[in-house]
């Protein structure tokens, strides 16, 4: 029965009114196009060709005058009857190219519909105004509706994740990728707050919308502050991980950060501000802890942040306090737990205030050492062993460091010992962090035991520095968080691309594919990134066997006294230069500067090189930090600091905070063994540059035992990122005046969205899931569910293993299933084309 409802349902989306059809055969006849160009595309008629058209070229009638020109072929597409006007999944246009995508993409957006399915993938354009589709009611309805009849929503993914989960009993993932500013973490909270309104177990009580919303608030004022292109960006990774008992119900959760963002804490770029905790507690705290932390004045010059002056901006951080209080009490964190943290961050701003300076004796000191005697007391020590600690530790690095710095004209006129301070107060912070995501997990994690779990990934997004105004080239910063971006790209493309095109191949399914060979894949420019030597990329290209990867480069170069950052850049070159790789890595205009040319050449960044060496070599003095405040003589200090540097989280260098706790992690021991080597060994060489490689390969890993759903966010504008402060619907024309009213104006910049779209590959996914056969069932298993639907002899006959791609042809042919839509393959069952119904047909009976 179930079977004959399946088909009833594919004969509902294919039949058509007579209306419909006579509409659609008008549109088919008149020879739709859309004409390409660089700011978007136009509507147009393809003409008649009457001979005297040149080859290469076609004639259209543009819809908007009406004038006819001739133009490139190549530069005409065509275009989806009406009826195909937004639709909610890519793979039904029946023409699919990138102007009928986008037209798509912009018809719903126009709509409020920022959701569309793209075959197996998603795409979440940032509305950049607050929308009605998020609500715990909203929650409720699609907890009560059949997963094929959801429309394109974040809600969608997650209950997918769940049910796929339940069915499969295997780990699944959600997957946020995008630019900086295109509401990835907004979509992390809206999944998180789904699984706590839908999942929670009433009993524990543990992973609750509140908690969600105060472990939101925490961690977007430690890991979150303003940059030029988003008002709230995110400078860490997170990956949640939301384990459940065998009913469904969330039994226990953790997260786990990594590559945070710590120098932000000392330098920053032009303009972009400290994390967003510092304001916030400065305008908020009350006069007694205030006075405790001797911060009642804070006019003092400070070498790492500028407290807010304008009365509005002290209003708003005064406001935000209020939640952390408020979140901090949900999280059953203690009045003591909090004070320490507001003590290690009052010791920073008061070591930004005591600086360096060289003593009389030419030995490095504090500057101010009545600043110095107050962070000394919020940390628990004195000053001499605070100078000890920062200033006369494992020096090898700083002096390296110094000698560098004296190349660099920047930073002439910075004292001795500054990288040391610097360096020390990025450990408080990195602990600090580190503390309270020990004192989040506390309050979400259970030993209970956990059957499945689903990841969440959120990482800070994509940036090109030189679309953000800053010409001079990214930071080392930029380089970690666009590696992130382009590893899990590169995982999109595996799930999505290059394996369903093996298994194609593999099946030997006759399918229209011929150009796939040649797609390109983020694989190069990632192993330009972080291949160790010695490790082939491909088979046929022997030569890059002895390449490194850049952050192995930087390791390397770090190490070596001589070097500095334009010898380490000269190498880079003299690697991957001379030897074809001109379309992933360019000179730039300055012996510091490079291009690396971002996701397949759709997004060429300019980096500057200045400090990396630096920055990638992790100086003995955040060693210290991390002692100091486990030797704190404070007993909240240190026991907070011990506590919360338990066995797991102190096994992988100190910058992954969490592992403890996950259970997904806890199932997969050889993986958490194999990562742990991986962390102690950039650990062991302190090499901030391998650091980052085996962070992320520690995130990869999680994510390959997972069926992952990728979630692909889009920014509409340049400035989407900062819609809550410049008010949402401001579009910024380009002339560079704004537009409030954006009925008059195209709220997409298309030019935009269609090198998003390029550069996720997204079409190439559809393409193959839509010409392809995505879906396969193994043949005993089709037998076993469809035979009933067979001729009534198909009932008594059981076929051998080796009859049985025989006996499911019968069944099929017996049904008449229409050819287009499955295939037999070769070792493993039968393939179901696409559109989103077809495949739920197939799960519906399962
Ligand atoms: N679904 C949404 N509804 C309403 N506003 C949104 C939505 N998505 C994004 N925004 C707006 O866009 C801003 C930027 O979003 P968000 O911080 O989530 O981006 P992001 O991709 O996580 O950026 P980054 O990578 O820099 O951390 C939000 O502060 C919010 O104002």
């Amino acid at each position: 029965m179930a079977m004959v409802g399946g088909l009833r349902t594919i004969v509902e989306i294919t039949a058509k009114s007579e209306e419909q059809l006579a509409s659609e055969r008008a549109f088919l006849e008149a020879e739709r196009v859309w004409l390409v160009h660089k700011d978007g595309f136009a509507a147009a008629g393809l003409l008649k060709d009457d001979g005297d058209v040149p080859e290469g070229k076609v004639r259209v009638q543009l819809d908007y005058n009406g004038d006819i020109i001739e133009v490139e072929e190549d530069d005409v597409e065509r275009a989806n009857p009406t009826g195909f006007d937004k639709v909610e999944d890519l793979a039904q246009l029946r023409y699919l190219n990138e102007s009928s995508a986008l037209h798509t993409l912009r018809q719903r957006y126009g709509n409020s519909l920022i959701h569309t399915f793209a075959g197996p993938t998603i795409i979440a354009i940032n509305p950049m105004a607050p929308l009605s589709i998020y609500s715990d009611k909203v929650i409720e309805m699609f907890k009560e509706c059949k997963i094929e009849d959801m429309p394109p929503h974040i809600y969608t993914v997650a209950a997918t994740a769940h049910r796929d989960m339940l069915l499969s009993r295997k780990d699944q993932s959600i997957v946020l990728m995008g630019r900086s500013g295109s509401g990835k973490t907004v979509n992390l909270k809206h999944v998180l707050h789904y699984f706590a309104v839908s999942a929670n177990n009433p009993k524990t009580g543990l992973f609750t919308p509140d908690r969600v919303q105060a472990i939101s608030t925490l961690l977007e004022a430690f890991g979150n502050t303003r940059t030029i292109i988003n008002a709230n960006a995110t400078r860490f990774s997170s990956l949640f991980s939301i384990d459940f008992d065998p009913s469904g119900q969330i039994a226990s959760a953790s997260l786990q950060t990594m590559l945070l963002e710590k120098s932000r804490v000392v330098r920053r770029p032009d303009g972009e501000p400290n994390f967003n905790i510092f304001y916030q507690m400065l305008a908020g705290l009350d006069t007694q802890t205030r006075l405790e932390l001797h911060l009642d004045n804070l006019s003092d010059p400070n070498l790492f942040m500028t407290p807010l002056s304008r009365s509005e901006d002290k209003t708003q951080a005064a406001a935000a306090w209020g939640r952390i209080c408020t979140a901090i009490t949900i999280m059953k964190i203690t009045p003591q737990e909090s004070f320490v943290l507001w003590s290690i961050l009052a010791a920073i701003y008061h070591l930004g205030v005591a600086s360096v300076a060289r003593g009389n004796l030419g030995k490095t000191q504090f500057a101010h050492p009545e600043a110095a005697q107050r962070a000394a007391e919020c940390l628990g020590t004195t000053v001499d062993e605070l100078t000890r600690s920062i200033f006369q530790g494992n020096t090898s690095s700083s002096t390296l460091n110094r000698k560098l710095r004296s190349t660099d004209k920047d930073s002439a006129n910075l004292p001795d010992g500054i990288e040391s301070l610097e360096a020390f107060v990025m450990g408080l912070y990195q602990d600090t962090f580190n503390t309270l995501v020990f004192l989040i997990n506390r309050a979400i994690s259970t030993n209970a035991s956990a059957h499945n779990s689903i990841l969440v990934v959120d990482a800070p997004g994509f940036q090109n520095s030189s679309t953000c105004g800053r010409y001079q080239g990214g930071t080392f910063e930029d380089l970690c968080h666009n590696y992130v971006q382009e590893r899990l790209q590169l995982m999109f493309h595996e799930r999505s691309i290059s394996s369903l095109h093996d298994k194609y191949i593999q099946e030997k399914l006759d399918c229209d594919l011929d150009d796939l060979d040649e797609l390109p894949t983020p694989a190069p420019l990632v192993a330009l990134i972080d291949k160790q030597a010695g490790t082939r990329v491909s088979q046929s290209n022997l030569a890059s066997a002895d390449r490194r990867g850049l952050l192995w480069l930087l390791d390397e170069e770090a190490l070596f006294p001589g070097a500095t950052d334009e010898s380490f850049v000269e190498r880079l070159l003299l690697q991957y230069n001379q030897r074809g790789c001109e379309d992933l890595l360019k000179k730039g205009p300055t012996d510091k500067q490079f291009v690396l040319q971002h996701f397949q050449g759709t997004n060429p960044v300019l980096y500057n090189a200045n400090g990396w060496l630096q920055a990638s070599r992790e100086d003995g003095a955040v060693k210290a930090a991390s002692v100091q405040l486990q030797d704190s003589s404070l007993k909240p200090v240190s026991e907070l600091f011990c506590a919360s540097r338990g066995p797991g989280a102190a096994s992988v260098s100190g910058s992954i905070a969490g592992l403890e706790g996950n259970h997904s992690l806890r199932r997969a021991s050889s993986i958490r063994r194999g990562f742990t080597t991986g962390g102690q060994m950039g650990m062991k060489r302190h090499s901030v540059a391998l650091q980052v490689k085996f962070q992320v390969d520690t995130l990869m890993e999680q994510l390959r035992r997972t069926k992952s759903q990728f979630v692909h966010c889009f920014i509409p504008q340049h400035n989407s990122g900062l819609c809550d402060v410049k008010g949402g619907l401001n579009i910024t024309k380009s002339n560079g005046s704004v537009n409030s009213n954006p009925s008059e104006e195209i709220l997409m910049n298309v030019p935009l969205v269609r090198s998003q779209l390029r550069g996720a590959q997204i079409l190439d996914a559809v393409r193959l899931h839509k010409n392809g056969f995505p879906e396969s069932m193994n043949y005993s298993e089709f037998w076993r569910k469809f035979r009933t639907l067979g001729h009534e002899d198909a009932m008594k006959i059981q076929p051998t293993l080796g009859e049985m791609k025989e006996a499911v042809g019968s069944l099929l042919e017996f049904i008449d299933l229409d050819k287009s839509t499955a295939r037999l393959g070769n070792t493993q069952g039968i393939g179901h084309s696409i559109t989103r119904r077809f495949i739920h047909f197939e799960r519906r009976d399962q």
